[in-house]
């Protein structure tokens, strides 16, 4: 017997999307940083950095590769369900994408984002976008042939995400003195938006959810080598305005503080993001890397989760999960550390938008 599915019958995969070539480079940062205040001098150092790889961001490739992988894992695991691909900045954008699903009469949708953690720009944004994209389709988002969407779970301390990113952590240690310091580093956002993320009874769940992986993957990291490495959270890719503040340190004055310290290395652990894209390959793996480099640093950068197996069921494990949920079954809810496993559905007033409140679906109706 096949998985129950019920009641969906569609999946889709909600990214950022990246440029694909040097002339994309500009209306994508337009598309990104529309009506956000963003420094123009910021936004031309940013362009540099997707020039300097020829004008092409990574991150669509790894959908491409991650679709494939998840449709052959839900093929081997004989779900029959087809999986769509929209982004909030470029082609595959999804406006087009739910036009498409509405015109091949999908009715029910589970919807995998490539965030992983609480914020408005990681999650809330993503809500903000799949309203407009349903907004925009004719019968709008009461109309009878419009799909319904479903966020399936934040899955940062799913074991099938944090399981890669400890066995990546080892692999870069073994590379390193015993006693090497080990820098987890998520996307800074700035400290306004951390502290309205989550839940509004909750303070600054963007934070707490990454220190919280950060314990189990050091807890891990122990239980497999005998050693507990000192560790810290630092954040890197801040943007804005110089006056903003944004979470803090960044990982390169971090790095002077461990080189200054007279640390014997350094692992950093990207826990922020799920894939290989712009702010790993330019901010660690060729900025922070230099930084490394000129305090004569040993620097070792871990892998992300990217198209590893066990992370592409998560996809499958929350699917079933969150159907099983809509049926009205009890289920059990895979996750690692002590934040617990996340809410099906934001409540009201999580993450808010930091310049106005918008419509966003998939939550507690407002
Ligand atoms: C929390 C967070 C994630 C992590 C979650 C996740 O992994 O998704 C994330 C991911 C990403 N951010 C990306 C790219 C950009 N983000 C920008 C700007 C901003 N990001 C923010 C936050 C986040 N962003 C914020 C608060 C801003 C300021 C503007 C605003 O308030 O919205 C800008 C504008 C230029 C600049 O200012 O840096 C760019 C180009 C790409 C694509 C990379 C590629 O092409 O490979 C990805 C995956
Ligand atoms: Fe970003």
């Amino acid at each position: 017997m096949p998985p129950d599915i019920a009641p969906y019958d569609a999946l889709l995969l909600v990214s950022f999307g990246g440029p694909e070539g040097p002339d994309d480079v500009v209306p994508f940062l337009e598309n990104v940083t529309r009506g956000r205040g963003i420094p123009r001098e910021r936004l031309e150092e940013v362009g540099q950095h997707y020039y300097l790889f020829g004008g092409r961001s990574p991150i669509n490739d790894q959908n491409r590769a991650f679709l494939d992988a998840l449709r052959v894992d839900l093929d081997e695991h004989g779900i029959d369900l087809p999986v769509y691909w929209g982004n909030r900045n470029w082609d595959p954008y999804l406006r087009d994408t739910l036009a498409q699903m509405a015109a091949d009469g999908v009715r029910r949708v589970a919807c995998f984002v490539t965030s992983a953690y609480s914020s408005w720009s990681s999650c809330r944004q993503y809500r903000e976008n799949l309203f407009d994209a349903v907004d925009a389709l004719p019968g709008g988002v009461d109309g009878p042939d419009t799909p319904r969407l479903d966020k399936l779970r934040h899955y940062f301390n799913h074991p099938g995400f944090v399981t890669p990113v400890v066995d990546a952590t080892v692999a870069a240690l073994a590379e390193l003195p015993d006693d090497a310091r080990i820098a987890f580093v998520t996307h800074s956002i700035p400290t306004a938006m951390s502290e309205g993320s989550g839940p509004p009874e909750a303070d600054g769940t963007y934070v707490t959810q990454h220190l919280d992986v950060a314990q189990v993957v050091v807890d891990a990291v122990a239980e497999q080598t005998g050693r507990r490495h000192e560790h810290a959270l630092v954040y890197c890719s801040r943007s804005g305005s110089p006056q903003t503040p944004w979470l803090e340190p960044d990982v390169n004055d971090h790095l002077e503080a461990l080189a200054a310290e007279g640390a014997s290395g350094v692992v950093v652990v990207p826990v922020g993001f799920v894939s290989d894209h712009m702010e790993v390959i330019y901010d660690l793996d060729t900025e922070a890397k230099e930084t490394a480099e000129r305090l004569g640093l040993p620097f070792r950068r871990a892998a992300t989760p990217g198209d590893d197996p066990r992370f592409v069921a998560v996809v499958r494990d929350l699917l079933l999960e969150r159907a099983a949920v809509e049926r009205g079954e009890e289920v059990a809810r895979a996750a690692e550390g002590s934040f617990g496993a996340c809410w099906d559905r934001c409540p009201v007033g999580c993450c808010p938008n930091p310049r106005a409140a918008r419509p966003a679906l998939t939550g507690v109706p407002e």
